[in-house]
């Protein structure tokens, strides 16, 4: 593969019936080619949604400082992060449900990431089986997202399956001990959920089925009563650092801890044994409110403080906004609502496309700043206008 820049010659070079390239475009196919309940579910967040708002103004108030004449004519945007080598510092976030979005549910984003050298964050609230993700895309390297559910012996098992089908990492999400206000989701009376969609993980794990009376397959009412158990078990609000030390002990992989606002909490998990930590407000699908994640990223890089690499989400639009949370000191983003509206717009083919483009200009954004590689992105790449 050439640089990821070269991409832009072939978008010029083909007929004009492409794919849309920005963002704001990717959003408005897909809101044409979602229905109304699933594109509100993707696009909506919590309460006013100013947090939604918020995590993309935050990026208005940096400003990169161009430098010039410094040879960037051999650029990688290549790195390892837990042991996971990767084309880019970039991930494609974990997004539940993917199957209401496009009949091709996560076989899409995770042949995309596969195909580019991404790593594809899985999430528990896959419609497709975790070990079927894997095995589909061998080559594919992915890490696993575990909502902890209430109990230990589920989560383990979790984890456990994850570690046994190559998965790399443990994402452990801890913003999500229940699903937040969402005026969209709840003006529409949906949750998807109710349907049995975004619970394959849990349809098909031993403990979980252990504890229903009957197979979910064996009947409507079976499967019913397995969506009724799967509530009862989603978001654990009992957790605390002290937990932990046990998903530690469950698994050898590397845990890193999603849904990182606050510095006094990034000391914690680091003091409870996490492997990594990723700074995000969920998109802001949380807390109405909360401050933007980009704005909390200082706060919680500084007290890191080198300790653990730093990830960020919440509000990645274009590859500059890339650039600007490294500068901050993220070691990688993740993005989330960009490649779901590739997914919604053309499959695996749009998640790709959509991936390719931000790529294409994250490459191009830095060469033309002066960086032949992100890690030369530092605090003096950056200033922040009032
Ligand atoms: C439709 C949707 C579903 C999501 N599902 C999950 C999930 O299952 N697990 C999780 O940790 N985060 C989930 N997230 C949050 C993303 O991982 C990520 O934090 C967020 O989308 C980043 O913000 P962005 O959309 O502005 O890039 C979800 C986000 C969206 C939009
Ligand atoms: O919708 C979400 O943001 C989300 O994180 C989620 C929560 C529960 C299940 C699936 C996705």
């Amino acid at each position: 593969m050439g640089h990821f820049g070269d991409f832009q010659h072939e978008i010029y070079a083909d007929d004009g019936e492409g794919l849309p390239i920005s963002y704001d475009g990717l959003e408005q196919a897909a809101k044409a080619a979602m229905t109304p309940q699933s594109f509100a579910f993707v696009a909506g967040a919590a309460g006013t949604e100013r947090t939604a708002r918020a995590n993309l103004s935050a990026f208005d108030r940096w400003r990169l400082v161009p430098r010039v004449l410094r040879d960037v004519s051999e650029r990688d945007l290549s790195t390892t992060l837990f042991g996971t080598p990767m084309a880019a510092p970039v991930l494609l976030a974990p997004v539940g449900l993917n199957s209401i979005v496009h009949d091709d549910a996560e076989s899409a984003p995770a042949a995309a990431a596969a195909a580019l050298g991404l790593v594809h964050v899985v999430s528990t609230a896959s419609t497709t089986p975790l070990e079927k993700i894997a095995s589909a895309e061998p080559e594919g390297r992915r890490w696993f997202q575990l909502y902890w559910p209430r109990t230990d012996e589920l989560a383990k098992s979790l984890v456990t399956r994850a570690e046994r089908a190559g998965y790399q990492a443990i994402v452990l999400t801890v913003d999500t001990c229940a699903v937040s206000w969402r005026p969209r989701d709840l003006a529409y009376r949906n949750l998807p959920f109710h349907t049995g969609q975004g619970i394959g993980n849990y349809l098909t794990d031993p403990v979980f089925r252990a504890g229903l009376a009957e197979p979910p397959e064996s009947s409507e009412d079976a499967l019913r009563a397995a969506i009724g158990e799967w509530s009862r078990q989603f978001g654990n609000p009992t957790l605390t650092f002290a937990d932990l030390a046990r998903l530690k002990s469950w698994t050898s992989l590397p845990v890193v801890v999603k849904g990182i606002c606050h510095a006094e909490d990034a000391r914690a998990v680091l003091d409870a044994g996490a492997d990594g930590i990723i700074v995000s407000n969920h998109g802001g699908r949380q807390v109405d409110g909360a401050r933007a994640a980009l704005d909390c990223l200082p706060d919680v890089v500084a007290a890191v403080s080198g300790r653990v690499p730093v990830l960020f989400d919440s509000g990645i639009r274009c590859g500059a906004d890339i650039l600007v949370a490294l500068a901050l000191g993220a070691s990688a983003v993740l993005v989330g609502r960009h490649w779901v509206y590739g997914l919604g717009v053309g499959g695996r083919r749009g998640v790709e496309h959509a991936m390719r483009c931000l790529l294409a200009e994250f490459d191009l954004m830095l060469a033309l700043s002066g960086y032949a590689r992100p890690a030369q992105l530092d605090r003096t790449s950056v200033v922040r206008e009032s």
